[in-house]
């Protein structure tokens, strides 16, 4: 197996990874029955997203808590959900690629997982608050 080398492995492992992720029975009805996302929107933001995560390009500009805050609304998001997503996603990068750049995305995921769950899970945070004057 070999790691990842460019975009076009990065297109390959988002659309493998959302396939799993609409096929399971947690994930699955979120993205399709709750947000409705429409996926040929979704899946090149995922590109960049994750294009800019592991080579350093600037292409993804958006807010992914406040998009998650959005989805957290309507579907609270818990722990076995994160476990859940990145169960696949590191299933998805084994099953086809090995090396730095696999590792390294792996750990990133889980890293900013982790975040997302603080913060979607505590928006009202005192060390999430503006400092007061
Ligand atoms: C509980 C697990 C998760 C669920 C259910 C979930 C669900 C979603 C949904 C429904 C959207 C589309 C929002 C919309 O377009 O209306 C979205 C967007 C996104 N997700 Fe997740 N997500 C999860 C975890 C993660 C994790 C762990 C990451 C990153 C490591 C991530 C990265 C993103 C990004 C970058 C977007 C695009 C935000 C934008 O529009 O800029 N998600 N997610």
């Amino acid at each position: 197996m070999e790691d990842i080398k460019g975009r076009a492995d990065v297109e390959w492992l988002v659309d493998d990874f959302y396939e799993k992720v609409r096929k399971d029975p947690l994930l699955g009805p979120i993205f399709d029955d709750v947000m409705k996302v429409d996926w040929s929107k979704h899946l090149p933001i995922m590109y960049d997203f994750w294009e800019t995560n592991i080579f350093g390009v600037a292409k993804y500009k958006g807010r992914p808590i406040e998009a998650h805050a959005k989805v957290h609304d309507r579907a609270p998001m818990e722990q076995a959900l994160f476990d859940r997503w990145l169960e696949l996603f590191d299933k998805t990068i084994d099953e086809n690629f090995e090396g730095i750049r696999a590792t390294t995305l792996k750990k990133h995921a889980a890293s900013i997982a982790g975040i997302m769950h603080f913060k979607v899970n505590h928006p009202g945070d005192i060390r999430m608050a503006p400092p007061k004057k």
